[in-house]
This record gives structure tokens, sequence and C-alpha cells, in this order.
């Protein structure tokens, strides 16, 4: 069954959760320590006054804060871990992958405060423009050229992941970050794996079923040995397309996804494909992305280099 995440109602309000015993399970080593904080003493969540919601997840909340002493700005996700062994594994798992990753293609985590009851806090850079999904909303669609931008910056932090041997399994508008000079980063690896061998299956149900790749719901069909790392450049190659033409390329615009329609748009129908009147740089990187067999599919480290990356970039 696919897992279709939704977003919980979190209990939390404005006032951060006296999040007081800090447990440096990963302490951060100095280059992943922020530039404006790395001569400073570990703190704790009362060092931070809370600014706004930044938004709500099927995790928790994440919180824009400001650190009283420096005025910096940071992001701070609270997850009520408590008993729900779903919601722990989500966080261990996410909190691992923070921990394990150095990379300016994907979302910093300065520091993890943990609580004995479960809550647990993740402090991380602070993204100032939103995410993908909230900037083409309300600025509008992507031109090709801040596409070809994007998706560079993507396919590094994909590349990085992918020589890391950590699939993400959920990437889509809504999970990547963008800052006012237009980086992009990865984020939220609540439902990522850590392959431990090269042909360790990946194909469980998990993550948002709009963005997953045909072998995800029928591995016999489109994945012989399906590693999970294709199905990332699956929902990369949507992500593109819904950027480009404004809503999600797989069904008519205004109509709800149910999983049903969505599993037969991607498995039986023909693969999404560009308007008329782009680029046959763009045409083939996409065409690249969404091939329905996953063995055709390109790499992170092929499509950094295709023409449509390596145009000139006006950003
Ligand atoms: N570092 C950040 N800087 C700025 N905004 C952020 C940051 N991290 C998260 N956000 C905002 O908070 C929202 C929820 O974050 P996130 O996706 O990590 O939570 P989640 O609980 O894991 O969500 P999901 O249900 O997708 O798993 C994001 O959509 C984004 O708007």
């Amino acid at each position: 069954m696919a897992l279709v995440r939704g977003s919980r109602q979190s209990k939390l309000g404005l006032r951060l959760p006296d999040i007081t015993e800090r447990r440096p399970r990963f302490p951060p080593t100095a280059s992943q320590l922020p530039k404006t904080t790395a001569s400073q003493q570990p703190t704790t969540t009362a060092d931070y006054e809370t600014v706004q919601v930044l938004g709500h997840g099927n995790g928790g909340t994440v919180y824009k804060v400001v650190q009283k002493k420096t005025s910096n700005l940071f992001a701070l996700k609270v997850v009520n871990a408590g008993s729900d062994p779903t919601m722990r594994r989500q966080v261990f798992r996410e909190m691992d992958i923070l921990r394990r990753t150095d990379s300016p293609y994907v979302v910093k985590c300065h520091e993890i405060f943990e609580k004995p009851d479960g809550d647990i806090a993740i402090l991380m850079e602070y993204m100032d423009a939103g995410t993908l999904d909230s900037l083409s909303k309300t600025g509008g669609a992507l031109t090709e050229r801040t596409l070809a931008h994007v998706a560079r910056q993507i396919l590094n932090g994909l590349n990085y992941l992918h020589a890391h041997k950590i699939v993400h399994r959920d990437i889509k508008p809504a999970n990547l970050l963008v800052n006012k000079n237009m980086e992009v980063k990865i984020a939220d690896f609540g439902v990522s794996k850590i392959m431990h061998r090269t042909l360790d299956a990946c194909d469980s149900y998990v993550g948002t079923c709009a963005y997953m790749s045909p072998e995800r719901f029928d591995p016999d069909s489109y994945g012989a040995n399906y590693n999970g790392y294709s199905g990332d450049i699956w929902s990369l190659g949507l992500t593109m397309l819904e950027l480009f033409v404004g809503h999600f390329p797989l069904l008519p615009t205004g109509q709800k996804p149910d999983w049903a329609t969505l599993m037969c748009a991607i498995c039986f129908g023909e693969p999404p494909s560009l308007p008329e009147g782009v680029s046959d740089e763009f045409r083939g990187f996409i065409e690249c992305c969404l091939q329905k067999d996953s063995g055709k599919r390109w790499t992170a480290s092929q499509l950094l280099s295709h023409p449509f990356c390596r145009q000139p970039d006006n950003n």
C-alpha cells in the first residue's frame, strides 16, 4: 500500500517547546558549523527565539528562529516523535542522513537537540526564499534558463547523495529549498534510505506517490534490479516539468490526485513531455529523466554533462 503523506496538525503553538536537555549525539564537524557560530559554544533551544512558523509537515513543525546572541536566523524543525514508531523511525533516519551529509546542495544541519520524552529539534540553515513549490506558486512557472540552473544544483545534490549510497525517495518541489541567491538545496530526508549493498532492493512504497517512478509501482515491468537511485531521477524529471508548465503534469489542472489514477497515469500512460516550443536540449533532458524503463534513465552524473545542464548560467 502506498503511503501518501498528508500534513499532520501539530500540537505545537508558536512557543518553542522546552527542550533543555541537549544531548549532542551527532556533534557537527568544524566544516559543518556555519562561519557565524563556529567559534561559539553549543547552544540549547533557550538560546533561540521563534520568529514564525515556516511550515507543517508530516514529521512536525518548522520554525524560523533567531539566535538571541548573534541575531542569526535558522530553521528549527521540531518533531513530537513520542512513542509513534513510524515517526521515530522517520526522524532518526533524517537525523542519521543529515549527520552524514556535508554538501552545498543539501540543507545543512547545525545541531540536534533531544529530550528523553522523544521530542527532537533539528537546527538547520534557514532558506529564506522557501521551497521551489512556493516559489513557483507565487512567482509563476520558471523559465528554461532558470530551470537549467535549478537542475544543475539538484543534480549536484543527487550525485553527492547517490555517491554516498543515499536514495532520497521524495524529490518534489516542496522538498527543494531555495534562498534569495537562488541556491537550491535538497531537504526532508524522512523517507530516505541508506543503501548498504550495491544491489539492495529499494522497492517500498514510501514518499509522495505522485512523484514515484513506474518501477516503484511495478518493479517487474520497469525496473530489473531496481535499486532506487533512478527513482530519484524520475522524480527530478517530473519536478522540472511541473516547474515549467506550472501544474502537476500527470493530471489535468485541478484534478485531485488519487492513488489509482496516479498509478494508471504513471505505469500505463506515455511519459509526460514538454509542450511545443521548448529547446531540443530541454526536451532531451526531460526524456532522459522520464524513461519508463529505469535502466534507460540517465544517472545524476550523466545528466550533469547533458547539454541542457552545460549551458551558461545567468543566475
Ligand atoms: N531549512 C529551512 N528553511 C526554510 N524553510 C524550511 C526549512 N526546512 C523546512 N522549511 C519549511 O517547512 C516546511 C515543512 O518542512 P519539512 O518538509 O522538512 O517537514 P516535514 O515534516 O518533513 O514535511 P513532510 O510532510 O513533507 O515530510 C517546508 O515545506 C518548508 O516550507
